[in-house]
């Protein structure tokens, strides 16, 4: 490889180290384990972690880990060294069959949801032998699931692989049943475009709610924000610049594609795009990046904020999941082809995915939510709550065109994507036949779905999880329609039929105008789509009776997984609002009344001073920052109030609607009177980072 990148992969215990490190038996019998094809025995196991070590240790690793991501959305180490004392109490290296494949971290105090009693609070981790290894600040890292004493999955990975052989199956099986006999299986491929802002770390630490919350809880809008679009796409400050490099660097070396980098939408804000990979690959690899796009931040003397809305008033952030499925010869499912309107296998697919959403529109806005999402959603380029699909006019008018055609004249529907020519010279210009639209949740861009609404600091396993789960269910009803059919050319007719039908029952997902409009709530309203404003009302789908008998029917949950997790995410929100609380009410009564009382004081003093020819200013401010004392000092007593009786009730659903609907805009008032203070506030007293100095120092 090339001087930037010969170091690609160095850190990644792939298959071509594998090759090159393991006797051709255990190679092989890895490959057909991955594959599906068979099961690591012991023997293999033992030789595989003894080549993994030698490798290992090569590279300066000194421990060992399984690396897992338990229900907080984050991931979860505990080192173990290579070393131990051996028989004759020399020091040895070890790392067994055992050691690779199997752990016992216990990890009792992760939420669980009441799948681990603290008596029986045992958790295990097991080697997903489909994700390759790697070494991460010199500790070698097994990717593996982690599950409970009875088996029951704790973590976001298993369902994950569960959810991606329940897709595989079902693509695989329409595939075949539409001709290609040769199709064996099929994978979800996902990009996930990671948005994320940088501010100087002093400021960072200055900001008690940007360390313990990942958000401002207040601050006044900057004199500039975002209007001109003049950061977006601009050149990289220097020092950015610098910090990408060693973000890519890394991420190089352990195998991941960083493809695209750029300045986003806000001041400060950039973004960071892998090439697509297989999804359970894809969701690792994201974890690895935001943990390496902080590390590295911080080694820059930089604050990585990867929360969704650490500035009110600008872009947020989000985590664009673009999802595709790609049969195992590498052909894209999605991809329309030179003809879409004749390409079946692609018309079944998307209209296979139309009825996926729409059947399952509420579940899709859970698994993009967060206490954070809630204020990133429905502004600012990020998508409203209300799930609609955008395929743009050239795709809906083939669909439609199909809809509205008699069976028998299939020769019509074809479509012209608007031809332009807008440069001389060039005689080849690559067509699009979508548009974008950014105010759409699920939005098709040529060979994918991109779904805008998943938030940048959460994982992307759930998201992945439900778009394979909902599209496998979709897919198995068509398989039903069409197994048993004799020959091929009935096969194409009917999917057609199904097709027809599909749009028939589901055009009211399509939508391309504007999500933000007014006009849309009302109409997707009168379209009957479900419109859930928070996160904690969203988490409710997972006891929906329909909702657990798909996840369950395609063994991707079991009952009590899905029970469990609705518990640890309505527990997570009233925590989070608790810390939000506490940490606001804390920064009111250390920073803000206090400047807000010296400000009085340097006012009332200098009016006092003036004595008769004091100028009405000073008067006016001496009344305005009383009222605003008063005003903060009353509202943030009710908050705590309010927050201390809504919080006494516990975990409980009443409690969690009450913090949304009532406890926050409790916040909310008490940042419009901070946030007021901060515009007049003098320099003097007031010592918090503003907008201006985090969003302008780069
Ligand atoms: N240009 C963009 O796509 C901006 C997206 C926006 N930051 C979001 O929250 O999703």
């Amino acid at each position: 490889m090339e001087a930037p990148f010969e170091e690609f992969g160095s850190l990644v215990f792939g298959e071509k180290q594998m090759q090159e490190r393991l006797p051709k038996p255990v190679y092989t019998a890895w490959k057909k384990t991955v594959s599906s094809e068979g099961t690591l025995d012991r023997q293999t196991a033992d030789s595989i972690a003894h080549a993994m070590k030698r490798w290992a240790l090569e590279n300066g690793a000194t421990h060992y880990t399984h690396w897992f991501q338990p229900l907080t959305g984050a991931t979860a180490e505990k080192h173990d060294a290579f070393v131990e004392p051996g028989p004759d109490h020399e020091p040895i290296t070890h790392f067994s069959g055992k050691n690779l494949i199997k752990g016992e971290p216990d990890a009792s105090s992760f939420p669980s949801g009441g799948l681990r009693a603290t008596f029986e609070a045992r958790g295990y981790t097991y080697w997903d032998v489909t994700s390759p290894a790697f070494i991460k600040d010199g500790v070698l890292c097994i990717p593996t699931v982690f599950v409970s004493y009875n088996g029951e999955s704790l973590d976001k990975k298993d369902p994950l692989l569960k959810s991606i052989k329940a897709l595989s199956d079902a693509a695989t099986k329409v595939v075949n049943l539409l001709g290609e006999k040769d199709v064996r299986s099929c994978k979800p491929y996902v990009g996930l475009e990671q948005e994320y802002f940088l501010i100087d770390r002093k400021y960072f630490e200055e900001r008690p709610d940007l360390r313990l919350t990942g958000r401002t809880l207040f601050g006044a809008p900057a004199s500039k924000g975002q209007e001109l679009s003049d950061h977006y796409f601009g050149s990289i400050p220097t020092r950015v610049a610098e910090f990408m490099k060693d973000v890519n660097k890394e991420l190089w070396k352990l195998g991941i594609y960083a493809k695209t980098e750029h300045n986003e939408v806000a001041p400060s804000q950039f973004e960071l795009a892998p090439v697509f990979s297989e999804a359970n690959t894809a969701v690792d690899d994201n974890q690895l990046t935001m943990d390496i796009l902080r590390k590295t931040a911080e080694k820059h003397g930089l604050a990585c904020l990867l929360y969704e809305k650490p500035f009110d008033g600008i872009n947020g952030s989000g985590k664009h999941n673009n999802w595709s499925i790609l049969t195992d010869n590498g052909s894209n499912l999605f991809a329309p082809g030179e003809k879409p309107a004749e390409n079946i296998r692609f018309l079944t697919f998307i209209c296979a995915f139309i009825r996926a959403v729409d059947d399952n529109a509420l579940l899709l806005r859970m698994s993009a939510s967060s206490a954070g999402n809630d204020h990133r959603l429905g502004a600012n380029e990020a998508p409203p709550a209300i799930i609609s699909v955008y395929l743009g006019s050239y795709i809906e008018q083939i669909l439609y065109g199909l809809y509205m055609e008699h069976p028998s004249q299939s020769k019509n529907r074809e479509a012209t994507p608007t031809e332009f020519n807008p440069i001389s010279g060039l005689s080849y210009i690559p067509h699009d036949n979508t548009d974008r639209n950014r105010t759409s949740p699920v939005a098709f861009t040529g060979n994918k779905f991109e779904f805008r609404m998943l938030g940048s600091s959460m994982s992307a396993a759930v998201p992945n999880i439900v778009l394979n789960s909902i599209m496998a269910e979709s897919l198995n009803e068509i398989a039903e329609e069409l197994e048993g059919i004799k020959y091929l050319q009935d096969v194409r007719a009917k999917a057609l039929d199904i097709c027809r039908n599909i749009i028939h029952d589901h055009k009211r997902i399509l939508f391309s105008g504007d999500g933000y409009s007014s006009e849309w709530v009302k109409e997707a309203k009168r379209r009957g789509l479900p419109n859930v404003r928070s996160f904690v009302e969203s988490i409710e789908v997972l006891e929906d009776k329909k909702t657990v008998k798909m996840l369950t029917d395609l063994g991707v949950y079991t009952e009590k997984e899905l029970a469990a997790r609705e518990e640890i995410y309505r527990e997570q929100y009233i925590k989070q609002i608790g810390i939000e609380v506490r940490t606001l009410l804390s920064m009111t009564r250390k920073d803000i009344l206090p400047a807000m009382t010296a400000d009085l004081k340097f006012y009332s003093d200098a009016d006092a001073a003036a004595g008769k020819a004091a100028p009405a200013y000073l008067k006016a401010r001496v009344t305005e920052l009383s009222e605003l004392i008063d005003e903060t000092y009353k509202a943030s007593e009710m908050l705590e109030k309010d927050f201390t009786e809504v919080n006494a009730a516990g975990i409980t659903k009443e409690a969690g609607k009450k913090m949304y609907y009532d406890i926050c805009p409790e916040m909310e008032k008490v940042r419009s009177f901070i946030d007021k203070y901060e515009v007049i506030a003098t320099p003097d007293n007031y010592k918090l980072p503003t907008y201006e100095d985090m969003l302008f120092s780069l």
